[in-house]
């Protein structure tokens, strides 16, 4: 197989502790496999972009990072992509915003991105680029002579095209897509919508094989879901740090039921939401009271964003309202933490968590709702409440499927959870099991990989 190249805005090598995102977890592992090098931002602000690498291998992870200068993490991190793309994509107009300076910087890194990683590229790499902030770096790559096969993954949802079409330059940023030979989507729900903007606005032709043709180019359409690396999850699940976790959670809950939610503060996660489906549970099944309680990890993200210092002044306000209204003197109903946990820990709670919620207002994938499966005793399974909005929900069908908007809906797949005989936890539990160990994480690079390596150089532009 080719060397592989793979370009995200922030490199994040596997450590031993604190919270990574989903897509830096995911990449680690298919680099490790693959042998590739992993390029982008370390996170780092520098008083003038040098574009000097910075080389370093960590368990088996050869990443190359460069600094960004403030204008650049302004403009181009927290501005277009996190005030401009990130809500748009996740259906939030309302808190997009766009400033002709965000698209600026936004063009200006992904042009810093491709003239300082072009020199590592070398002739029979596959480049595999990621994610909604480097969506021109195809275009910018092409300019700068690279003619390797060059896929794109797009790990959020793709908008439908009226949303879509809210972006002054969206035409622009959607035809700098066609410098790639392969583009992947998380489900076929953004594919489809993909497809629909090509064809009303480009008039592109999709043949039946998902080949797109547009001014003599060719580019090849996927759904590719992300998976876990399954296997690790389970075993980690019973690891000792996990086990200690689990016995101080049981310990800490004292014989009350505890169900869990684990996502980064943002408001794509729908936890202002999920806080007032409980609220409804708990004021329509008094007897719950101080039987059960919300266990939320929510590590701050995001935070020199408007939206995101809003969302967690909500959920301040909010669990507080919650918390006062229904708290006694021994018992409080949500737990809310504002850190983020090792994946060891994590597992561990998950494993003592009867239920989980995972009800994002929009989400790529979610790799939580598959990890809480991954984690699962097989002879005590918990069960996934789910939002049908979550990317996840296109393969984890046997999760009690909620709209997360509707409290009601909320609070009934509460109490439909908490009664769940055990034959049906298991039933359900081993079907959504069956499918995370299959659609695993190195079939989800094996499928965009094998793609890339097998779509022919020619079609490049
Ligand atoms: O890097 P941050 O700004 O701190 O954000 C963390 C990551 O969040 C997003 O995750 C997405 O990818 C996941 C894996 O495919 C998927 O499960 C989830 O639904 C998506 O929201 C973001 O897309 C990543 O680029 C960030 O690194
Ligand atoms: O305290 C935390 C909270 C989250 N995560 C990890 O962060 C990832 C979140 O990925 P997901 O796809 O659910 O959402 P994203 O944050 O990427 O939008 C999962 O692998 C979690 O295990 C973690 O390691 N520690």
């Amino acid at each position: 197989m080719s060397r592989l190249v793979i370009i995200s805005n922030r490199v994040s090598a596997p450590s031993g502790g604190g919270a990574q995102g989903g897509l830096a977890i995911a990449l680690s592992a298919a680099l490790r496999e693959s042998n590739g090098i992993w390029f982008g931002w370390s996170g780092e602000e520098i008083e003038t972009f040098t574009g000097n690498i910075n080389f370093q291998r960590n368990q088996g992870v050869a990443t190359a990072t460069i600094d960004l200068e403030a204008q650049d993490i302004d403009e181009y991190y927290n501005g277009f992509a996190n005030r401009t793309l990130w809500p748009l994509f996740h259906y939030r107009i309302d808190l997009a915003e766009y400033e002709r300076g965000f698209a600026g910087g936004y063009e200006r890194v992904n042009a810093r991105f491709a003239e300082t990683v072009v020199p590592l590229i070398e002739e029979d790499d596959l480049v595999w680029v990621n994610d909604y902030h480097l969506i021109p770096l195809g275009r910018e790559l092409r300019a700068r002579g690279c003619e390797n096969r060059i896929g794109f993954f797009l790990h959020i949802p793709w908008p439908p095209t009226r949303l879509l079409m809210s972006l002054p330059s969206h035409r622009e940023l959607v035809e700098s897509l066609f410098a790639y030979d392969v583009i992947g989507f998380q489900t076929e729900d953004s594919l489809d919508a993909f497809r629909g903007y090509a064809r009303s606005q480009f008039d592109a032709e999709i043949d039946d094989a998902g080949v797109m043709t547009y001014d003599g180019h060719s580019v090849r359409l996927i759904a590719d879901p992300i998976g876990i690396d399954t296997a690790d999850f389970r075993a980690s699940a019973t690891s000792e740090t996990a086990r200690e976790r689990f016995s101080r959670m049981r310990e800490s809950a004292d014989g009350r039921t505890m169900m869990i939610g684990v996502d980064r503060l943002d408001y794509s996660k729908g936890l202002q939401e999920r806080f007032l489906g409980y609220e409804r549970f708990l004021s329509a099944n008094p007897e719950q009271q101080g039987k059960v309680f919300l266990l939320q990890i929510a590590p701050p993200s995001r935070g020199e964003v408007q939206s995101y210092q809003e969302i967690r002044a909500t959920l301040d306000s909010l669990s507080g309202r919650i918390n006062g209204e229904f708290s006694n003197v021994e018992w409080v109903p949500i737990r809310y933490v504002n850190k983020g946990y090792p994946r060891e820990q994590l597992a561990g709670m998950y494993r003592a968590a009867r239920v989980a919620l995972v009800t994002p207002l929009r989400d790529g994938m979610n790799l939580v709702a598959k990890e809480y499966v991954a984690a699962q005793d097989e002879a005590d399974p918990g069960v996934l409440i789910l939002s049908r909005f979550a990317g996840a929900a296109e393969q984890l069908t046997d999760a009690i499927l909620v709209n997360p908007h509707s409290p009601e809906e909320v609070s009934d797949a509460i109490a439909t959870a908490l009664a769940m005989p055990l034959e049906e936890r298991i039933a359900r539990w081993r079907a959504m099991m069956d499918n995370i160990e299959q659609e695993d994480v190195f079939w989800w690079r094996r499928r965009f990989t094998d793609m890339l390596e097998a779509t022919p150089h020619e079609m490049t532009a």
